[in-house]
């Protein structure tokens, strides 16, 4: 078995270059790709002026790297790090410095007549107005100063944390790069965004439902496909009235535009619902994922571990003609856009294609149980123990299940 450690979480945080670990090592590394075994950098590197240049730096958490944004100093410790695991091969792609982050999640705070978007300051519950955001892509910005001008012209309140009133919560702000009905060289700068405003009432026949409605009405009409340059895709609500710190309720609402959301990633066509995990950095995590298949076997059977809609496994099932792909996820929200994408997929690929909801930590080891590669891309906080230990016995079990028939 050959297991593949995938850290693509790496690509969510906020810092403006990103690692893109190939592979781990343990068990028994699998065949070494054409790759070499350098620090490639991005053309940026050839600029003396990498530095984020950013006016929000001091006060937004978002940022922890504001210089040498070609080759941050943590590329190094990651390089060694796998060195001293036995991988050699370390590759570091920055992609782009500036405009990468085409998913955000925004607070909205203040009032409607001077509302603040953007990131907690760190360590508080103080959100700082970010409107010239150096990470985000240009239309997230642009979107975030048509959110405001509506916010400011229906007179919209803003959340309000400590008193919990205010209907406007947060906003997610995700931008597919994907419309092929203009040239792919303009198709990133023209990235449309599909909006979800966060509202603070349990549905949409709460009293101040006529707001909403007003709001998404606004936001489509100033942005949307009948504009002159369209930015905005589409607009979904999500209802929250929880006082915890969670951002999205459970009920979800298209409101306006186009409910299919599709972006081409590693190969494939890959449908992302507002409800399921995106990874933020858009040609990051395309780089990733190309990266990522070279080190897969033709025909191999491979688990997805925190596979939100399974673009990972999915990819790899059309690149590498794997026998199966078996991506389990705890969100069942992610399912539909799982099942968009396999309906895409090409004709020729003929894997056995499975989505399960479950929590990876109970009873790992029925997961990696005949797999050839299994592929881990957990949240910020990492692998449960009980999967770390069950990835750390797989090589005692495996030997055993291959010595039984003789016994
Ligand atoms: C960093 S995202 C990666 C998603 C996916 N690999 C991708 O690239 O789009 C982590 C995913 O793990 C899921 N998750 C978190 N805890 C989990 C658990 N205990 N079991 C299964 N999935 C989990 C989250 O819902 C989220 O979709």
């Amino acid at each position: 078995m050959s297991l593949c450690l995938l850290s693509a979480r790496s690509l969510c945080p906020t810092a403006s270059c990103r690692l893109s670990p190939a592979a781990s090592a343990p068990p028994s590394p699998p065949p070494p790709p054409p790759a070499p075994a350098t620090l490639r950098l991005s053309p940026a590197s050839t600029s003396p002026a990498c530095a984020l240049q950013c006016s929000h730096f001091q006060s937004c958490s978002g940022c922890t790297h504001e210089l040498n944004l070609h080759r941050p100093s943590v590329v190094d410790d990651a390089a060694d790090f796998f060195k001293s695991l036995g991988v050699s091969d370390f590759t570091f792609d920055s992609c782009k410095l500036w405009g990468w982050r085409c998913r955000a999640k925004l607070a909205v705070r203040g009032s409607s007549v001077d509302p603040l978007i953007g990131l907690y300051q760190e360590g508080t519950h103080s959100v700082v107005d970010i409107p010239n955001c150096k990470a985000h892509h240009p239309n997230i910005n642009a979107a975030m100063e048509l959110l405001k001008q509506g916010i400011k012209e229906l007179g919209i309140e803003p959340h309000d944390e400590d008193q919990g009133t205010g209907d406007l919560r947060y906003v997610q702000m995700a931008v597919t790069t994907y419309n092929t009905s203009i040239p792919a060289s303009e198709r990133y700068q023209h990235g449309q965004v599909q909006v979800a405003l966060v509202w603070n009432s349990r549905n949409e026949n709460s009293p101040n439902s006529d707001k909403l409605n007003a709001l998404a009405h606004f936001l489509w009409q100033n942005g949307g496909s009948k504009c002159k340059v369209p930015f905005i895709h589409s607009v979904w609500a999500n209802f929250q009235t929880s006082t915890s710190n969670v951002i999205f309720g459970n009920r979800w609402r298209h409101l306006l535009g186009d409910r299919d959301f599709w972006e081409h990633l590693g190969g494939i066509d890959v449908s992302l619902a507002p409800s399921s995990f995106g990874q933020a950095n858009t040609r990051a995590f395309n780089s990733l994922l190309r990266k990522l298949q070279k080190y897969v076997p033709y025909g191999a059977s491979v688990t997805d571990l925190y596979a939100g809609s399974g673009v990972i496994g999915l990819s790899l099932a059309a690149t590498r003609k794997c026998r199966s792909v078996r991506c389990v996820e705890i969100n069942k929200e992610s399912k539909l856009s799982f099942e968009k994408t396999v309906e895409r997929l090409p004709k020729y690929v003929d894997s056995s294609i499975s989505w399960h909801q479950a929590d990876t930590s109970v009873e790992p080891t029925s997961w990696l149980v005949g797999s050839d590669v299994i592929v881990v891309d957990p949240p910020r906080k990492g692998l449960e123990a009980s999967l770390v230990g069950a990835l750390q016995t797989l090589p005692e079990w495996e030997l055993k299940t291959r010595s039984s028939p003789e016994r």
